[in-house]
């Protein structure tokens, strides 16, 4: 019986992560964390909670009150189901006052490490290959070309019908978050596989991973 691996992976916003990660780990029966939505959940109870975004210390506190949790595949803020709410645009707005607050990374790092509790996980997010889990069985940074990910990013506001889709503002947002992400720490680990998706179909990027997740568990 192959022994199931612990995956980490970390890219640049709208590089793919959440989507071709999730197919992996439902092709292959691997349990699929996103980081990304325990920051905008803590973000949301921010906005909740109308803290003075400028007042680190405020945010701190509001720690103490942050349950996360995800139940049939959807995450749950003190126990409220929050998956559409934490997409919107005032999270997007707010999100970069709490990403670099060290105890906010501190909390978040340590709740996302201990939700690795041996093989068989696939955990995403900025920090997960160099902090949360340095000794990942595979190590994988995804990133795509500005261009391509404000292509995809307008084609999917399209396809859902979202207003005021503008293909610059698209593009521009995603540079500032590269900016943000950046500045706390995103960075391809030295040993961590890159695969840069500009130009390759998502189902062969699945396909690829696949392939060396079953290397991996064989050895
Ligand atoms: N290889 C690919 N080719 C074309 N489109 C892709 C590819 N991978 C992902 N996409 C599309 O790109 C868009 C962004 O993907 P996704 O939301 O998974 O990115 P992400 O890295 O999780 O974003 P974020 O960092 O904002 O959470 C989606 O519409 C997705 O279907
Ligand atoms: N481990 C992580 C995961 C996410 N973030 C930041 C990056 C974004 O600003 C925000 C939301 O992430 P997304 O849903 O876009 O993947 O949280 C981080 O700093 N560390």
């Amino acid at each position: 019986m192959n022994k199931k691996i612990i995956v980490a992976v970390d890219g640049t916003a709208g590089s793919g992560k959440t989507a071709t990660f999730n197919a992996v780990a439902k092709k292959i029966g691997y349990e699929f964390i996103d980081t990304g939505l325990m920051y905008r959940a803590f973000t949301l109870l921010c906005i909740e909670l109308k803290i003075d975004f400028t007042n680190k210390e405020q945010i701190i506190d509001a720690l103490n009150i942050f349950d996360f949790s995800v139940k049939n595949s959807k995450p749950h803020l003190n126990g409220k189901e929050v998956e559409k709410r934490i997409q919107e645009n005032d999270i997007v707005e707010f999100i970069n006052y709490v990403t670099p607050i060290p105890e906010v990374r501190k909390f978040m790092i340590k709740a996302q490490r201990a939700m690795v509790t041996g093989g068989g996980y696939i955990e995403i997010g900025r920090d997960i290959t160099t902090v949360v889990l340095p000794d990942a069985d595979l190590k994988i940074y995804l990133d795509s070309s500005v261009e391509a990910r404000a292509k995809r990013r307008f084609n999917q506001n399209e396809r859902l019908g979202i207003k005021n889709n503008n293909f610059e503002e698209i593009k521009n947002s995603i540079i500032n978050r590269d900016e943000q992400d950046f500045k706390n720490g995103l960075k391809k680990a030295d040993d961590a596989w890159l695969i840069d998706n500009s130009n390759i179909p998502i189902q062969d990027v699945v396909n690829m991973v696949i392939d060396k997740i079953k290397e991996l568990e064989g050895k």
